[in-house]
């Protein structure tokens, strides 16, 4: 008997569009799994710390692929993120590593390398369907996803959001870091504009439950049988 392949979901957008917290919901709300991409990408960026490789020399970063033991769970409500044996949930929000990582995600074998292992995790998901979200997911990991959604807001939102989640200084220094961050990232895949057949869902305008309900929105009119 053939596997059941799960109905996929794919999320892209910029820095603090929201990509993680909202398509977490909505796969908690499908009974969907969730895949955070950027979180493999984040803990290459710390293996890659925590090994004292040069982050700026492209071909060290690459070597590091060999002893890159990667695990990550696909529940909505709750996931861990381990190196190896060292647990990284927490470690990979570092600012330290936001700071780094553009340099890690921009070598084309580490590219190559993390796409795999997405469209494994994908394709091994247990439960019906899964929401995959990061930066090339409607364009290189899954172009043929049935749902593809363009998750956007715009600068100064993304900015107040993330903002409002830290105090004082590093308030300020979060909003820079996006900005960079955006500038870096956008050389290498392109998840500032939709691509053909990708649905943009704008909230720079709606707040956090509206944002969930659009994007369920487009995916019921695509399997409505899939939204309760
Ligand atoms: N529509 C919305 N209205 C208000 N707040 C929102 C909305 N969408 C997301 N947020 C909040 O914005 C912040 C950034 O969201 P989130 O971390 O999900 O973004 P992201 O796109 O995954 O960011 P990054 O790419 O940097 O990891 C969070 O505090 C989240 O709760
Ligand atoms: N599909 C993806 C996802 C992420 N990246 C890179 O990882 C960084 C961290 O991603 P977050 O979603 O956790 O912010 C991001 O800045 C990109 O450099 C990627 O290249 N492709």
């Amino acid at each position: 008997m053939s596997p059941v392949i799960p109905f996929v979901v794919a999320v892209d957008g910029p820095a603090g569009s929201g990509k993680s917290s909202v398509s977490k919901e909505v796969a908690r709300r499908l009974g969907f799994g969730f895949l955070d991409t950027g979180a493999a990408y984040r803990a290459l960026a710390w293996h890659a710390e925590a090994s004292g490789i040069d982050t700026d020399d492209g071909a060290s970063v690459a070597s590091c692929l060999a002893s890159f033991e990667y695990r990550i769970g696909t529940d909505p409500s709750g996931y861990a993120v381990h190196v190896g044996d060292t647990d990284v949930t927490d470690a990979i929000r570092d600012p330290l590593v936001s700071a780094v990582v553009s340099r890690v995600a921009r070598v084309p074998e580490v590219r190559t390398h993390l796409i795999e292992l997405f469209r494994s995790i994908m394709a091994n998901e247990a439960k019906p369907g899964i929401v995959v979200e990061g930066r090339d997911i409607t364009t290189v990991v899954a172009p043929d996803a049935p749902v593809r959604i363009l998750l956007t807001a715009a600068e100064d939102v993304r900015i107040a959001r993330r903002s409002a989640e830290l105090v004082g200084d590093s308030a300020q220094a979060a909003g820079e870091q996006l900005h960079r961050r955006d500038q870096a990232d956008s050389k290498v895949v392109d998840f500032m504009n939709a691509a053909e057949g990708v649905t943009t869902v704008d909230s720079t305008e709606l707040d956090f439950d509206q944002t969930v309900d659009a994007v369920i929105d487009v995916i019921r009119a695509v399997q409505p049988a899939l939204v309760p």
